[in-house]
């Protein structure tokens, strides 16, 4: 029986992929095989022995400590793409929002009840406070072309926006998927000079982490618009508060609010709420599980952020996965353990990512314990999995 973790409330769409006379699965489960999490924290959780895969169902994983996961051979996946379109429609909520005041509006409209026929005046009267631009004309600026921003930066075209772009490690794959009228940006000034709405893609890293802080504020439009639907810790709290203040910035929207925002003029804060969709749950949910039966069973590896992906058909008897560090000698080290043991390679495939390596062998003999011990024994070999 395979042992499935779940740390956050997973959708059942998902939760039914599990074969349930395979796969025993729970918030309660001890000593799991597999981890399936949303955006719970995992930092300072002990990472077991049998710890084989965690699988995050959505697109952000600083939730997880990947370093400790390679380290100890644990593959990280996450679901790329399956939670973006629910994101790209609480950002358009999001412009809309900053731009005209729906929301203070709608607090303030509230508070004429009980007033009878005079409703309709004091609504006439009390409007002129609530007005606020039209999006279309203004330049929009995305940061992150990945699955959310190139949905977002196609679809504020319909607003009849002007997008730039900005994304120095935007794939040729991803590029095609641009729309040709999305001024492509070759740097981030040119989107904060530019740029009356300015919307953040991309994963929190050390990079990007408080990308949006006082100096980079500077350089903005007056009364830019600020949205961040992807980590709180982008942007600097304090500088996006004084910029407010300031009226540098005339709005920020934010998916992650913290003590420090909570009710501060010109914040609009939204309890992360980007992928909270059923749609979206289900999406991740799936894809997650997929990910995670086909490594538990085969030891094929797809969307995994710290392992090169593999998925190599099944067709033989026996099939031993090795991952390791990304060094020399390690395919002939492991290859040799096969060779002195008698047994025949049918098929070997070594793929890398950054300092880790998998390598995947199939074979029509069986892999001994002494094979296998010899295998861990290799200098550099993090884990061996058999699949028989
Ligand atoms: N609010 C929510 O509920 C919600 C939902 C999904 C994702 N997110 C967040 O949004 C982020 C993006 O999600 P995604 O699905 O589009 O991920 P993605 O991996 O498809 O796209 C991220 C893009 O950012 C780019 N990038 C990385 N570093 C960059 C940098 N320094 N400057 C410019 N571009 C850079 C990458 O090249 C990539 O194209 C996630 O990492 C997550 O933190 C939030
Ligand atoms: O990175 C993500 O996919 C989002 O932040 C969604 O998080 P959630 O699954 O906790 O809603």
């Amino acid at each position: 029986m395979y042992h499935i973790q779940t740390l956050n409330k997973i959708s059942p769409y998902g939760l039914e992929k599990f074969d349930r006379s395979k796969y025993i699965c729970g918030d309660d489960v001890q000593n799991p095989d597999a981890v399936l999490v949303r955006s719970a924290s995992m930092h300072d959780m002990q990472l077991g022995d049998n710890l084989k895969a965690i699988a995050r169902a959505g697109a952000g994983v600083n939730n997880i400590p990947i370093d400790r996961c390679s380290q100890q051979g644990i593959v990280v996946f996450n679901t790329p793409g399956a939670n973006a379109n629910a994101v790209k429609e609480l950002v358009m909520c999001g412009l809309l929002m900053s731009a005209r005041k729906v929301y203070p509006a709608m607090d303030w409209v509230q508070t004429i009840k009980g007033e009878g026929d005079a409703v309709p005046k004091l609504v006439e009267k009390g409007k002129a406070q609530f007005s606020g631009p039209e999006l279309s004309g203004k330049k929009l600026g995305v940061i992150g072309l990945g699955a959310i921003g190139i949905l977002v930066a196609n679809f504020a075209r319909h607003f009849g926006m002007q997008v730039y772009g900005y994304d120095p490690y935007m794939s040729v794959e991803t590029a095609w998927k641009v729309s040709r009228d999305i001024k492509h940006a070759i740097s981030l000034q040119e989107i904060y000079e530019n740029c009356d709405f300015i919307t953040l893609h991309v994963p929190l890293t050390p990079e990007t982490k408080e990308m949006i802080n006082s100096e980079s504020i500077k350089m903005m439009k007056h009364g830019v618009r600020i949205l961040n639907f992807a980590r709180g810790e982008l942007v600097s709290t304090k500088d996006i508060k004084d910029a407010i203040d300031e009226k540098q910035v005339r709005c920020y929207v934010t998916d992650f609010p913290s003590d420090e925002l909570l009710g501060h003029p010109g914040v609009l804060a939204i309890p992360h709420l980007g992928a909270s969709t059923p749609e979206s749950e289900d999406n991740c949910a799936k894809m997650a599980a997929e990910e995670l039966i086909d490594y538990l069973e085969n030891g094929n590896i797809t969307n995994s952020v710290n392992l090169p992906n593999v998925i190599i058909n099944r067709n033989c008897k026996t099939r031993v996965t090795v991952i390791h560090k990304n060094i020399p000698q390690m395919i002939t080290a492991i290859a040799g353990v096969f060779g002195d043991c008698g047994v025949n390679i049918e098929n070997l495939t070594n793929k890398s990512k950054k300092e880790y390596a998998y390598t995947v062998v199939d074979t029509n003999g069986d892999a001994s314990e002494d094979a296998i011990s010899k295998l861990k024994a290799i200098d550099g070999v993090i884990r061996v999995n058999i699949y028989r």
